[in-house]
């Protein structure tokens, strides 16, 4: 055994370099005479590659690592190594601290690894420490992990890390060693120029890692996601046969929201699940990732922050619920999977929708950026074209590894079927008859003539050549066949409403598929059109078209579902046919369905200008698309609750000619199409009630947002507090105690202007005075404000055309308070009665702290300003909550939360569950 092995053997226990590339990096990096870049895939055993040389050098290694969490792993698993390794960082205790600092002072430390954050290394408490380790020539090496980070093209860039290349330029006579995993050439150039490496030897493998299975499914065309993440899980661990499964797994969601609702839903199917996330108190994060780090649970429902330096090596599948924000970052997560070598599966749930808001917030951060910089940087770009290498790799319908290879600048790989595109292909291979076309080496048709070795000249050639003929026009009919007119298609049934439903036009696409798109289709048609064209057959004959028109033009089957998701989403955007049809419009409207349309989004993370109430005066000069789509195709939906009343008789009308019996629902027997199962169940569910004071547990805005924004999160907090009314947390104390409360309510204006207005209502009286009123320009909000928002959905303020009407928003505090108008004319009910009532109606479609859709919600908070506007008795109140639920059931045709959906099919589930 050479002397290299012997202390890869003594000290990490392994007895063999898990690689030749990693024995040869330790050997560049011990010879010292050079830099060394490395990079090597996730999992590939690139720390060793500065730990070995650590321990075999005079003096210590420095190690630059991102994070201090990443860092505290490395230094407990070197100590479990005996290996003399610790930190400085700002986490440290005093003495602990001192007594490192005095080994580091000593004339032959016994420390051999000393790891540090970029912010640390730069820091001036540090830098008498350093200089004195430099001038007594005790620094070994400069190790800088995550090198990637240092790169304003890279995915992960932090500015801390551009620091380094001064201090690499104070060390001369330290070899520095830069490792990463996710590095395309772009960003490989940009590490060794910023950390000013010396002509280093590069070591740079292949991303291709044969182990990992990558596939794509297009998650709006699944029926229930969340039974399809099950079973993708299921068998990812193996869990068929044993039903204690084998490994674990981690599922990637965008938002907290996302976490705790996919991690519930797993749980709910049989999946021991736990959510990962920043918002969560930091002993229930860790133990979230010990008891997944232990086998107690099986899968991690995580945000991005999680993951970095966890050294788990039985990850058999890392499933992204949304799309990551570029390739590079959706390599390095899901490379999290088969850290062992063994066979593991990375799934992306696509959705049109993720890719509409991340990129919607990619360039917002790039603008902010820009603005902040004053000047445009050609690295910003990098950001929108990694962004949308991670849609191609999506949409794309090619290898995906060789999609990831391309865009890291290495080869096309052999990926052997370890992706669904190739595994596809191999397998309608596979389908073909064996035959001579099938027969390798010699298997283009001529094997048997060959062996016919006394054939007889001329003739033979002939007959040879025709028969060569036919068969090969025989087997191109075959092929063709198995590429799309295969045996296994099923037929569709005689009342298929899709036209050239037989047709085998588009290979693999099934009459099933294309039913699926076009009910999808129909409902996002029906939204658009309203209640009139959603039962008049209008809205079914159009889908038809539609589906029909993309079929034609479809080429494959990913194209076609792809161009059905886009026409759904231009039709949600579009303009109800009563609507307005201004461009402004249209833009305002297409950025509230994207708000709306976010699938884990509950009603209270809406920002908080779309969050509420406004006083009844202001209602009146409020347009329908300044404040949502809640009642899609109403010209105006803010009517008062007498006008509401007044026009009641309007869908009973409809009973006549369109079948609407008296709960909203359609009458069968009318003539009419039958009620939708949803609808039946939702009706079906309306029985129960609930505490109003649940509704008004919402949540803080931010909860959206990209959770690399998360760590800031605390300070912006505060600011927010500081600042925005609007942010006020519901339980902050509530203006109580005093003879009179005040309800500020802040409105904004034609000119972008806030104006504040304070409601105060005496105790001992019941009315209502507007006391004050404060403007507040857009321009004057405190800047870290407008940072908050920065990540969230886009809110509808920055869509709005200019010089358009009025925002409103809303205080939650005005759930405690009592404000009547002065009408006298029948005993007032409170707010918390009326609520009550609503909830009685709208109970079914809240579930898990949230409503079933953000419109739902929106319908409500006007419904309760009706109820402040309007003095009405209990009667009333509920006749209108009939009303406005009713109107909801024929407006709005689709339950995009499908989480919510499922409890709604099992209403008496959620009680359970809750
Ligand atoms: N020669 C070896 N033999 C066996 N196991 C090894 C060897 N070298 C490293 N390993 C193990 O491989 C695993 C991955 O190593 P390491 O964490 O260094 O990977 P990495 O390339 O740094 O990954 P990442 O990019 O995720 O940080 C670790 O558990 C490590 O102990």
């Amino acid at each position: 055994m050479t002397s290299l092995k012997q202390a890869l053997k003594t000290h990490f226990g392994f007895n063999n370099f898990r690689s030749k590339l990693q024995e040869d990096v330790i050997k560049a990096v011990l010879r010292g005479d050079r830099d060394v870049f490395v990079c090597m895939p996730t999992g590939a055993g690139k720390s060793l590659c500065y730990q070995l040389p650590a321990m075999l050098s005079e003096g210590i290694t420095l190690v630059i690592s991102p994070l201090i969490a990443l860092i505290q792993d490395q230094v407990d698993h070197m100590k479990e190594l005996n290996i003399p390794a610790c930190s400085i960082n700002s986490k440290l205790g005093v003495g602990e601290r001192r007594l490192i600092l005095a080994d580091l002072g000593s004339s032959s430390p016994k420390l051999k690894l000393l790891y540090i954050t970029p912010e640390m290394v730069a820091s001036p408490s540090f830098q008498p420490c350093l200089t004195d380790l430099c001038s007594r020539s005790l620094l070994s090496y400069l190790a800088v992990d995550e090198a990637h980070c240092v790169s304003q093209w890279g995915h992960d860039f932090r500015p801390d890390y551009l620091k380094l290349g001064e201090l690499r330029a104070r060390l001369p006579g330290v070899p520095c060693l830069a490792l990463t995993a996710t590095a395309p050439k772009n960003v490989q150039e940009d590490i060794v120029k910023s950390l000013r490496l010396n002509s280093p030897l590069s070591f740079v493998t292949p991303v291709f890692r044969s182990n990992l299975h990558y596939d794509v499914i297009f998650r709006d065309l699944l029926p229930n996601p969340y039974v399809h993440l099950h079973a993708f899980i299921k068998k990812a661990l193996a869990m068929e046969n044993n039903s204690k499964g084998q490994g674990c797994g981690i599922v990637y969601c965008r938002t907290r929201e996302g976490c705790e609702t996919v991690a519930y839903q797993l749980t709910k199917l049989g999946v021991s699940a736990k959510p990962y996330h920043a918002g969560l108190k930091a002993g229930d994060r860790t133990e979230a990732q010990n008891d997944w780090m232990q086998g107690k649970v099986l899968v991690i429902v995580a945000t991005i922050s999680f993951g970095m330096g966890v050294d788990k090596a039985n990850v058999r599948f890392v499933a992204h619920w949304n799309l990551a924000k570029s390739l590079a970052s959706y390599y390095q997560e899901s490379g999290r999977a088969g850290r062992d070598g063994l066979p593991s599966s990375c799934r992306t749930y696509y959705s049109p929708k993720d890719k509409e808001q991340i990129n919607f917030l990619i360039r917002q951060e790039v603008a902010r950026r820009q603005e902040k910089r004053g000047s445009a940087k050609e690295s910003d770009k990098s950001a929108i074209t990694d962004f949308e290498a991670m849609v191609l790799f999506c949409e794309q319908e090619s290898c995906r590894h060789a999609s990831i290879s391309k865009f890291f600048g290495d080869k096309t790989p052999n990926c052997a079927g370890a992706c669904d595109f190739c595994q596809q292909r191999a397998q309608r291979s596979l389908r073909l008859p064996a035959g001579p076309l099938r027969r390798g080496k010699k298997g283009y048709g001529f094997e048997r003539y060959d062996e016919d070795e006394g054939g007889s000249g001329e003739d033979d050639s002939a007959k040879r050549k025709k028969e060569f003929s036919e068969l090969f026009k025989k087997q191109m009919k075959l092929r063709k066949g198995f590429d799309g007119q295969s045996g296994d298609f099923a037929p569709p049934d005689p009342d298929c409403p899709l036209r050239e439903a037989d047709s085998q036009k588009i290979p693999r696409l099934t009459v099933k598929t294309r039913e699926h798109c076009l009910s999808r289709l129909q409902e996002a048609l029906q939204g658009q059109q309203g209640a009139g064209g959603a039962f008049n057959g209008d809205g079914l004959l159009s889908a038809v078209d539609i589906e029909y028109e993309i079929f034609k033009k479809s080429k494959s089957s990913n194209l076609y579902k792809a161009a059905v998701l886009k026409q759904i989403l231009e039709m949600k955007a579009a303009p109800s046919s009563e609507g307005e049809n201004t461009r402004e419009d249209k833009k305002s409207r297409e950025v509230e369905m994207k708000l709306e349309d976010e699938p884990s989004s509950s009603s209270f993370t809406y920002p908080a200008e779309l969050q509420g109430f406004t006083s009844a005066s202001e209602l009146y000069s409020i347009k329908r698309k300044r404040v949502g789509a809640g009642l899609r195709g109403s010209s105006n939906p803010y009517v008062t609750a007498r006008e509401l009343l007044k026009t009641d008789a309007a869908p009973d009308k409809q009973t006549e000619s369109g079948g609407f019996i008296g709960d909203g629902l359609r009458d069968p027997t009318k003539g009419g199409r039958a009620v939708s199962k949803k609808q039946q169940k939702l009706a079906e569910a309306a029985k129960s009630s609930r505490s109003i004071f649940q509704y008004f547990q919402k949540k803080q805005p931010e909860e959206t947002k990209c959770e690399e924004e998360e760590e800031r999160d605390d300070s912006r907090a505060a600011d927010s507090q500081e600042n925005g009314l609007q942010r006020r947390s519901p339980s902050s104390p509530a203006p109580s105690d005093t003879q009179e409360t005040k309800t500020e309510v802040i409105v904004i204006t034609e000119d972008e202007e806030e104006k504040t207005m304070t409601v105060v209502q005496e105790s001992s009286r019941q009315d209502a005075i507007i006391l004050t009123e404060k403007t507040q320009p857009e321009q004057e909000a405190n800047p870290k404000e407008l940072e908050l928002d920065r990540e969230s959905p886009p809110p509808a303020k920055r869509s709005r055309p200019a010089g358009g009407s009025r925002r409103v928003t809303f205080n939650p505090t005005v759930q405690h308070e009592v404000v009547q108008p002065h009408s006298k004319a029948v005993k007032p009910v409170t707010l918390k009665e009326a609520a009550e009532v609503v909830v009685r109606y709208l109970d079914p479609l809240y579930t898990q702290g949230k409503f079933a859709t953000k419109e739902l919600f929106k319908s409500f908070a006007r419904y309760l300003s009706h109820l402040l506007a309007e003095n009405v008795g209990k009667d009333q109140v509920k006749a209108e909550a009939k009303r406005l639920i009713k109107t909801y059931f024929s407006k709005v045709q689709r339950c995009e939360d499908e989480a919510d959906w499922a409890l709604l099919k099992a209403p008496h589930s959620r009680k359970s569950t809750d």
